[in-house]
Parts: C-alpha cells; structure tokens; sequence
C-alpha cells in the first residue's frame, strides 16, 4: 500500500518544469507504458543501488513510483497530471548531495537506455531536469 503524507497543494506547477508540447517525446518514450517502465526501471535500480539505495530504502516505493510516473508523464505531454509534492518539499531533509544527484541520472539513462529511448529525447528530457537540483540537492 502506499503511505500517507502530510497535507499538501497539488498542482502540475509542483512538477518542477514545463512540458513538452506536441507528441515527438511522448513517442519517443513509447507512450505511457514505456513512461512505466522507465520510472519501473530506474527506481528498482535506485533502491538497489549501493550508492544512493540507502537514501530511498525507508521511503514508500509505491508512492515514489506513481508520483514519478505522473511527473514524467506530464512534463513529457503524455497526458497526466501531477499529484505529487514540489521537488524542494520532496527532498528537504532527505540529505541528498550532487554527486547522488549524478547517480540517480546514470540510473535513469541505465533505464532510458534499456527502453530503446532515442538518445537525443533522452538528452531532451534530461534538460527538463537537471535544473531540479537546486531543490533536490540540499544546502
Ligand atoms: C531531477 C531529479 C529528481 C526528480 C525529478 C525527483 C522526483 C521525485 C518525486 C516526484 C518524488 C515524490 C514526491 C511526492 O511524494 O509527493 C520524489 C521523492 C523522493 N526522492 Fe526524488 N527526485 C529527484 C532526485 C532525487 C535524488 C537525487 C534522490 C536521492 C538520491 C531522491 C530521493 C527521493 C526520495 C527518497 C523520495 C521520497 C521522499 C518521501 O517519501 O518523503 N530524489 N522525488
């Protein structure tokens, strides 16, 4: 199941980033069941990894997977919206440092890559959040 959290504002605004307009990059990411796998992908080897796994293990992987889904799905113009926390509530506390930052993007080119994703949408969608890190990487 998945956990509760502390009451919150949805707003698509919470994604973090503009989307994408027009359909080349939800096609390119296989249309929201290639959207699933990705996020799938990256998160199981997110909690698995020996770097970064420790920071995601005491968190809810049901919550983090659905909401990760929404927030690719909407900025790639998939059509969802997102429920989800903004990135600076999501990760306060969390201790997250740049270079676990760099290894949570190697792990989600792992899984892009395992997607067949063409590498220049990889690259595009990349961009769109790689500015987060101001709010995921803490001060
Ligand atoms: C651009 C980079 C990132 C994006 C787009 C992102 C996205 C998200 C999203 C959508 C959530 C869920 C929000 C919610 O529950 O309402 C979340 C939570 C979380 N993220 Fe990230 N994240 C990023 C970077 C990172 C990094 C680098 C780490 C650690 C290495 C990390 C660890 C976590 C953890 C542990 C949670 C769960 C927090 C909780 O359960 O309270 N994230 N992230």
């Amino acid at each position: 199941g998945e956990a509760t959290v502390d009451p919150y504002v949805a707003s698509n605004a919470n994604a973090g980033a503009t989307p994408f307009t027009g359909d080349a990059m939800v096609k390119a990411f296989h249309g929201q069941d290639g959207i699933n796998r990705v996020v799938d992908g990256m998160v199981t080897l997110a909690y698995a990894d020996p770097v970064i796994g420790e920071i995601f293990t005491s968190h809810d992987k049901v919550r983090l997977k659905r909401t990760l889904v929404e927030q690719f799905c909407y900025i790639l113009n998939a059509g969802c919206v997102y429920s989800g926390r903004d990135m600076a509530s999501s990760h306060k506390d969390l201790g997250v440092q740049r270079k676990d930052m760099n290894r949570l993007v190697e792990l989600l080119q792992q899984a892009m890559r395992a997607e067949k994703i063409d590498f220049q949408a990889q690259n595009r969608f990349l961009s769109k959040l790689a500015p987060m890190h101001h709010d995921v990487v803490g001060r």
